[in-house]
């Protein structure tokens, strides 16, 4: 099997063409791939497939072989692949993805993709959109308690769960501690993905993330836009926000509609594998 290693900020993915679609198991060839010991080693494979409502499809298994249904900087990158492939001769197009479609832009300089800006669509605020089971059309500053330690969660969907807590510093917060415990909470029946978030002084925000189905990652798109939305919901950040990852930064912005997300993406090497 051909693959392409490549990576947003830091969160890694596996891309490989499915173009007919074939019907593997790719739940069990995500797990063994992205083993950091055993395998290549990502947070993800992401399928290339086909698609009848957009130019291409973006089907993505975390690295615990559960399949995810949106992933920002994994549609960066696979941007990028279609570009550098020469399968797409434009800079604007739009992909399916298992939480719709996603219009992407990619800004072009010397032939080479700079950044890749997405339309990453609308947040969902109902509960069982999201799902969480709570009451209300909106889940901000819900209690919820792991062991010793209360916190205080704002929920939302970006097409995939995410749980958004802030904190006054994060940089020394045991995330590996708590993540797991929130990310499996009876809250949450499709399990979430958990954003540890501070408000810095110059109106940015820095993030830490506890990826359902991965684990703690350097960076996480659609968790970088449930950041910002739930900051503009508590009334603490502006329409347009740097979100810091521990990868690097994403340029983020929320005018009410749908969510526009700015970010790098890079190919790391090419190979091939026996699966
Ligand atoms: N772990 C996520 C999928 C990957 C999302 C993240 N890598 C991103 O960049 O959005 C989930 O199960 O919903």
């Amino acid at each position: 099997m051909e693959f392409t290693k490549m990576q947003g900020l830091g969160n890694d993915f596996i891309l490989t063409e499915n173009l007919m679609k074939l019907k593997r198991d790719w739940p069990n060839i995500a797990k063994k791939l992205c083993h950091r010991n055993l395998g290549i080693g990502a947070d993800g494979l992401i399928l290339v497939e086909p698609s009848n409502i957009a130019e291409y499809k973006m089907t993505i298994y975390n690295s615990d072989g559960s399949l995810a249904k949106m992933c920002g900087n994994g549609i960066r990158c696979f941007g990028k692949y279609l570009y550098d492939k020469r399968y797409l001769q434009k800079s604007e197009f739009s992909v399916e993805t298992d939480s719709g479609i996603k219009h992407l832009v990619l800004k072009i300089q010397f032939n080479k993709v700079v950044s890749v800006q997405v339309d990453m669509g609308p947040p969902f605020f109902e509960p069982k959109s999201i799902p969480v089971l709570a009451q209300g059309d909106k889940v901000v500053d819900k209690y919820l308690k792991v062991i010793d330690k209360g916190f205080t969660f704002t929920a939302l969907s970006m097409g995939n769960p995410h749980a958004v807590i802030f904190l006054d510093e994060i940089d020394n917060f045991p995330v590996e501690k708590y993540g797991p415990l929130i990310e499996k909470h009876s809250f949450f029946p499709d399990k979430v993905n958990v954003e540890f978030v501070s408000v810095k002084k110059d109106g940015s925000l820095k993030m830490r993330v506890w990826e359902r189905g991965v684990g703690e990652t350097q960076a996480c798109g659609t968790g970088a836009c449930a950041t910002l939305v739930a900051a503009r919901v508590k009334g603490v950040v502006n329409n347009t926000a740097k979100v810091h990852l521990k990868g690097g930064t994403l340029k983020i912005s929320w005018k009410g509609e749908n969510v526009l997300m700015t970010g790098p993406a890079e190919t790391v090497f090419t190979g091939n594998v026996t699966i």
